[in-house]
């Protein structure tokens, strides 16, 4: 124990306390079902439960749920940690149909909040009711079909162009380029500009404070002491929530300086593509203003849980693709084949990047490329860039499969474990195959949000998921037929501790240009 606790035999001391008092006083109400208590997994321990598997690298928590969905197959099954509620994992696809169908009864709940309020605050991943309500309208507008068709004519092309252009000059000069990077770029540039009129990019301090911050909440959830040994440990944690912050009340800032300007004086120029964007521009970060009011805490809140939700879900995802690409050549190839082939029916030879874009980008929409999206949704299947998911009972209920599950009973989904299950995907549900994604006649096949929980599902299904693949299909098209990629790296890639699915390391890879016209 002293161990598990950095070598500290107070904390290890304090802990087995807490275990004890747990254990005698207030031990869980039951979850049963049919009037049987559920099964546990295999290992569980008399008291700790299955807490020191909680402790455990992120990694190894990820297999060990895999290895449970291949015990119980669909069956719910019940876990326990000391001084937490009892809590259930699902891997039936009708049991978590059931929780999107019922927002009201499964919530983020104290559970969630206590331990990502210093991170989101009321932003709309942790808001409820009215608060939700304002946030997710103000969201819509921002998403808009016509939002999007400046996206997808305008923004895309000029960011993707630029990378495109700088990736081409690097791969001259042999430099090995971290593509999560790359990405992380394209999307904090078109996030900062669309959505808040500023210009953001992947290295600024802003982002790796939140980062590091994001780390520390996820490791809130795997350590019931956290807020004890954070009194010991949380220095760089606060430090990073300061800059966190800072940056959060600068957007609004920034937003009500722009609104004034702009007001002032809406010069309109000859540049159609550029007027476009600007009418854009800031749009989410203003409707956040008008419908949040002068709260700047709350409209700054808001604005950060945006930004994580729609950057960095959407770079991690492209960073998993071109991974899998570079393993799967095949795959690249047939990629680049339906883009070509794509082009050539539109009498285009090969994309004219450069331009500062703001042409042709809807070349590769989303629905052109069914290949390319098979792919995509393939990446997201194996690497989900939401790895987990976690709801409380705000009362009590009982499941499709009969589990009874008391108030304030904890419900956990983890999207690796279901997304890898033999039942429903297959016996080669490890395997990357795109071709599982496509009718015999080469359609995309859809799937239902409870099959396939990537976009979550229900009310609260992710506001953004349109944006993603059309930001997905034309970055992974376009780089396909700029470049060749070669790993930088031995063996496998893996990713870090966070609420979302950054690669550790990023991923290093050498860049040789493939048509000369790019550059
Ligand atoms: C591949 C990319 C993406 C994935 C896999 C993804 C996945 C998800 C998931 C799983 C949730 C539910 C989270 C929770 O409440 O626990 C969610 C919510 C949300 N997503 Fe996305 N997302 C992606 C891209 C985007 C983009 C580009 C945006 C645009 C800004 C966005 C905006 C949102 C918003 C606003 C919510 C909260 C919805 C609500 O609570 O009503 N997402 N997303």
């Amino acid at each position: 124990m002293t161990v598990l606790l950095g070598g500290n035999g107070l904390l290890g001391l304090v802990l087995i306390c807490v275990l004890v008092i747990y254990y005698f006083l207030l031990r869980a109400p039951s979850i049963r079902r049919n009037d049987i208590p559920l099964r546990k997994p295999p290992n569980t321990l008399p008291i700790a439960g299955n807490g020191l598997l909680f402790l455990q690298d992120r990694e190894k928590l990820f297999s060990w749920f895999v290895k449970c969905e291949r015990y119980f197959g669909l069956e719910t099954f019940q876990i326990t940690v000391p001084t937490l509620h009892p809590g259930v994992v699902i891997n039936d696809p009708s049991n978590l149909d059931y929780v999107f169908k019922h927002e009201g009864i499964f919530a983020k709940g104290n559970f969630v909040k206590q331990r990502s309020w210093d991170l989101f605050g009321d932003g709309i991943i942790n808001a409820d009711g009215e608060l939700w309500k304002a946030q997710r309208k103000a969201g819509s507008h921002f998403l808009s079909t016509s939002n999007l068709r400046v996206l997808t004519d305008v923004a895309l092309p000029r960011y993707l162009n630029r990378s495109i252009e700088n990736l081409g000059e690097r791969a001259k000069n042999g430099e090995i380029v971290d593509l999560q990077l790359v990405f992380h770029d394209i999307t904090s540039l078109l996030m900062g500009k669309m959505a808040y009129d500023m210009e953001m990019h992947a290295d600024d301090d802003f982002t790796v404070a939140f980062e590091h911050a994001s780390g520390v909440v996820t490791g809130r959830f795997q350590n019931p002491l956290w807020f004890i040994t954070e009194i010991f440990t949380g220095f760089g944690f606060r430090k990073s929530l300061a800059t966190v912050r800072r940056f959060g009340l600068g957007i609004v800032d920034n937003a009500v300086d722009g609104h004034r300007k702009s007001t002032e004086s809406l010069a309109q120029t000859d540049d159609v593509n550029g007027n476009r964007l600007d009418k854009v521009s800031g749009s989410l970060i203003q409707s956040l203003l008008a419908s949040l009011g002068s709260q700047q805490k709350l409209v700054a809140d808001a604005a950060l849980t945006y930004l994580t939700a729609g950057r960095d879900t959407t770079a991690q995802a492209l960073t998993w693709c071109l991974y899998l690409l570079m393993r799967n050549n095949f795959a690249m190839e047939r990629i680049r084949d339906e883009a070509q082939g794509l082009l050539k029916t539109k009498g285009l030879d090969i994309q004219q990047p450069g331009s500062d874009g703001d042409t042709s980008s809807s070349n590769f929409a989303p629905t052109f490329l069914p290949y390319t999206m098979a792919v995509f949704y393939e990446t997201l299947r194996l690497y989900p860039p939401i790895p987990f998911e976690i709801r409380e009972c705000e009362q009590a209920t009982t499941l499709p499969d009969g589990t009874f599950l008391p108030e304030k009973a904890i419900i956990v989904w983890s999207l690796w474990a279901m997304n890898r299950s033999r039942i429903t995907w297959g016996e080669d549900a490890n395997v990357f195959n795109p071709e599982r994604w496509l009718t015999e006649d080469g359609k995309l096949i859809t799937k239902s949000a409870s099959e396939f929980p990537v976009f979550y599902g229900g009310p609260r299904t992710c506001l953004g998921r349109r944006m993603a693949e059309i930001i997905a299909t034309q970055v992974i098209a376009t780089m396909a037929l700029a470049f060749d990629f070669t790993p930088a790296y031995e063996g496998e890639r893996v990713s870090k501790t966070s609420l979302t699915l950054p690669m550790r390391d990023g991923l290093p890879c050498y860049v040789k240009n493939r048509a000369p016209d790019y550059t």
